[in-house]
């Protein structure tokens, strides 16, 4: 380990690969406080004032009202339904382009990714409450049953599990930084990777792979976690998750006129923790460690632990919602690997190729998966679909 120094405080770096490819500096005596360290950020704008950062602006913006238009798919009239239907010619429906899906799909495998909230739970205002209908369930066990199919969540990895309840699934919780995988299939070729990668067994005894490259964040982001407890909770309708490698400060039931305040109490807190940032999901600050993984990191890394990478033979889907999960559509858009399904009811700019309303809609998608692939197996009808089946 070498100690460089800097104006203002000493900076400890570490260079083993896998942390300076994750961008991880460790070695550092406590990750208690944040204070000891110095280390440049990500430019994400001036830090003194949420105003001027552009946080309230991204927060104004995270899921939108219903009437919002984007550039480019409102019309003179605005009317929202026309600009969601000009929106959909560059987004079309993965239902009505299931054909097409289908098509690109023929002698490859097919892995399916889903994000959770709002993808296969409506958006709802107590997060506690975001419960999947059993239909949805059905439908998730059954597409498990014939494609490999994993959950890449914001939230912690035991509360996804504990929401989605079904052991036939790969769960990745924390935005990918906490993953539940196989142990029979490859290792990833990538030895870095590799070193984050420890055997464990799973709730049900079962051997598996746990991947978790911020684990040494976990008391950092307690410690956050309990500052904006205390900090915001005199703020009416706000709420703090703590999701283990990383924390969300909820806003939906915060009055607009509070948003600056609670921004800017989140904002003053992370000037302490340099090695922390913050994103921004549907009316949620997220707050985690400045590490390069993602979403889309974490579907690249089961992609190859499931031996599921050779681009020719597999075509992955992914279905989400929020901006955390444009990492992933953005890898599979790369090099035409597969497909990002976003789910949303108003026109957005996206990575994703197709599009989805709602939940319901995406219950039916994978309900097509499953009957299109008892056809193809059944042999009789060579996978053909008539529109009533989809
Ligand atoms: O990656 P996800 O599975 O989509 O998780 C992202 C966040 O989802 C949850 O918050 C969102 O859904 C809530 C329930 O519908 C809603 O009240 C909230 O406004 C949304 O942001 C979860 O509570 C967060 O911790 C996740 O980060």
């Amino acid at each position: 380990m070498e100690m460089k120094s800097s104006s203002s405080s000493p900076v400890l770096t570490d260079p083993s690969p896998i942390n300076k490819r994750l961008g991880i500096h460790t070695g550092l005596p406590s990750f208690s406080s944040g204070k000891y360290i110095n280390i440049p950020r990500k430019k994400i704008g001036k830090l003194d004032d949420v105003r001027s950062n552009g946080w309230l602006d991204a927060m104004k913006s995270s899921s939108p009202p219903r009437k919002k238009f984007i550039k480019g798919f409102s019309t003179a009239a605005e009317d929202p339904d026309f600009a969601y239907c000009s929106w959909m010619l560059k987004y079309p429906s993965a239902l009505s382009s299931f054909e097409h899906i289908t098509h690109s799909a023929r002698n490859k495998k097919i892995a399916v990714f889903l994000d959770y909230d709002g993808t296969l739970s409506p958006i709802v205002d107590d997060p506690d409450q975001a419960l999947m209908s059993e239909e949805m369930r059905s439908a998730v066990r059954n597409v498990a049953k014939y494609f490999p199919t994993a959950i890449i969540s914001g939230r912690s990895r035991d509360k996804v599990y504990e929401l989605v309840g079904l052991r036939e699934l790969y769960y990745a919780g924390s935005h990918g930084m906490d993953i539940m995988g196989p142990t029979i299939q490859t290792v990833p070729t990538d030895h870095h990777l590799n070193s984050c990668v420890e055997s464990t067994t799973d709730q049900q005894g079962k051997e598996v792979n746990l991947f978790q490259p911020a684990r040494e964040f976990i008391s950092m982001i307690d410690e956050v976690f309990r500052t904006l407890v205390e900090n915001t909770k005199d703020i009416k309708g706000s709420k703090v998750e703590n999701h283990k490698f990383c924390t969300s400060v909820h806003y939906r039931n915060v009055d607009e006129k509070n948003w600056p305040t609670i921004a800017q109490r989140v904002h003053d807190i992370l000037k302490d923790y340099p090695r922390l940032r913050l994103t921004h999901g549907r009316k949620v600050l997220e707050v985690r460690p400045e590490i390069e993984w993602d979403k889309g990191k974490a579907v690249e890394f089961l992609l190859e632990s499931l031996d599921l990478s050779d681009v020719e033979n597999v075509l992955p889907i992914y279905i989400g919602d929020d901006r955390t999960d444009e990492d992933a559509f953005k890898v599979l858009r790369q090099g035409k690997r597969g497909y990002g399904i976003l789910v949303s009811s108003v026109a957005k700019e996206s990575s994703a190729f197709y599009s989805l309303r709602d939940p319901t809609e995406v219950m039916r998608f994978l309900n097509s998966l499953v009957v299109w692939k008892r056809l193809l197996e059944g042999g009789g009808s060579g996978g053909k679909m008539n529109r009533r089946t989809i």
